[in-house]
């Protein structure tokens, strides 16, 4: 098979983690007989320092024609002014929104290999499966926002919006999804004090109970979310939540593993290209030292194969070598209870061999 993919590497530890994915697809390829086209493209910090934009035309575009697109990261301090005209983060945003990728999905499983690594109790973790799907275009993010004089000097404003057709679809998602799993779906919210939230609630209740009755179904809020994560978190299958809920309960799941560099996303929904990426951020505190975790990004890849081109098996054989440099040992430094750590290239090496 032919595949045109957008390599977006970004900013920060972005370049070198997306080095180590192209490798690996490089290695999937070969082993599987198919021909990858891998382009890069500018987004985010990088964008607005070669052109002003953080999303230029002529990425979005390519982006538009491929099959998919594997994002590294964007953002770091150099453009953190907050009166800066622009941000990367808002090429991030923007892209999302121009591709129509409503559904962002983050599964956090354990690995029993990996059991030591986490901060957590191995039996309060050991078995761990969440699909967390993250409504991820709408929201507060999105909504109307602004600054205006105040006596006593600026007031700033962020609105969260959501419609009745926007809860439907992702939520219609996560539950096709739990009734390909556990049969167990969880919306999160905060409808005791946030109004768009009671439509979540309502909404989402309502698709349930019409097109889902077979689904074990419940809903939590989400402060209380924060706590049974990390106390029962293996009472969860499948988590639906609004945008914001959904960045910060990812953020904190991903140590039930162990490392935020070990958690992959696929953020989906329109029918076109999906866009991939490892849930972290550009970690600016470890850019350019060649020790960032690039199995997030590598597991990313191996979802872009699985939701853009289903190709099952070629995403299995990542997954499996990944499995199996980390039962033989293989860590990098944010993965607690190692020996020796591995550098992002030696990680790297170290997949494309468990492949070959
Ligand atoms: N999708 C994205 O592009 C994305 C996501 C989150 C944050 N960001 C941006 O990244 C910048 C930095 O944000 P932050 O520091 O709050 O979050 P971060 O996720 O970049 O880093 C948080 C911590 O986790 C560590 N970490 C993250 N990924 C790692 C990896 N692969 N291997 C080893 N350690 C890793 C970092 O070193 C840091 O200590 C900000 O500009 C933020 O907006 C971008
Ligand atoms: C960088 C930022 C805009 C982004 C988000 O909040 O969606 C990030 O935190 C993520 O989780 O992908
Ligand atoms: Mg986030």
């Amino acid at each position: 098979m032919q595949a045109d993919f957008v390599l977006l590497p970004g900013d920060g530890i972005g370049p070198e983690i997306v080095f180590q994915a192209k490798r690996v697809l490089t290695t999937v390829a070969a082993a599987f007989g198919h021909e990858f086209r891998m382009t890069e493209h500018l987004m985010g910090g990088c964008a607005i320092d070669a052109c002003g934009n953080p999303l230029p035309d002529e990425t979005l575009e390519a982006c538009r024609r491929s099959h998919a697109v594997l994002l590294g990261a964007v953002g770091g301090p150099k453009w953190d002014d907050p009166r800066a005209k622009t941000r990367p983060e808002a090429g991030l945003l923007r892209i999302r929104r121009e591709l129509g990728l409503f559904a962002n999905l983050r599964p956090t499983k354990t690995w029993d290999e990996l059991l030591d690594a986490s901060p957590l109790r191995r039996e309060i973790v050991q078995g761990t499966d969440i699909l967390f799907v993250r409504e991820l275009t709408g929201g507060i993010y999105f909504g109307d926002s602004g600054r205006r004089p105040h006596a006593s000097g600026e007031e700033a404003w962020n609105v969260m919006t959501y419609s009745t057709g926007e809860i439907e679809r992702v939520v219609r998602l996560a539950a096709q999804a739990a009734r390909g799993r556990r049969g167990r779906l969880t919306m999160v919210d905060k409808a005791n004090v946030l109004e768009a939230s009671r439509l979540w609630r309502q909404v989402s209740e309502s698709v349930v109970k019409n097109e889902f009755p077979d689904l074990q179904y419940n809903v939590v809020l989400v402060d209380a979310m924060a706590m049974h994560l990390i106390s029962k978190p293996r009472d969860f299958d499948v988590v639906v939540t609004e945008n914001l809920f959904g960045d910060i309960l990812t953020d904190e799941a991903s140590m039930l593993p162990g490392s935020l560099g070990l958690a992959p996303s696929a953020s989906i929904g329109s029918g076109g290209p999906g866009l991939f990426e490892p849930i972290h951020g550009s970690a600016p505190d470890i850019a350019g030292q060649n020790v960032a975790n690039p199995l997030a990004t590598i597991l990313a890849a191996a979802m872009m194969l699985r939701y853009s081109l289903q190709l099952e098996q070629e995403a299995q054989a990542i997954e499996a070598a990944v499995n199996k440099v980390l039962a033989a040992g293989g860590r990098t430094r944010d993965i607690c209870g190692g020996g020796e750590y591995l550098s992002t290239t030696e990680m790297g090496d170290r997949v494309v061999q468990a492949l070959a």
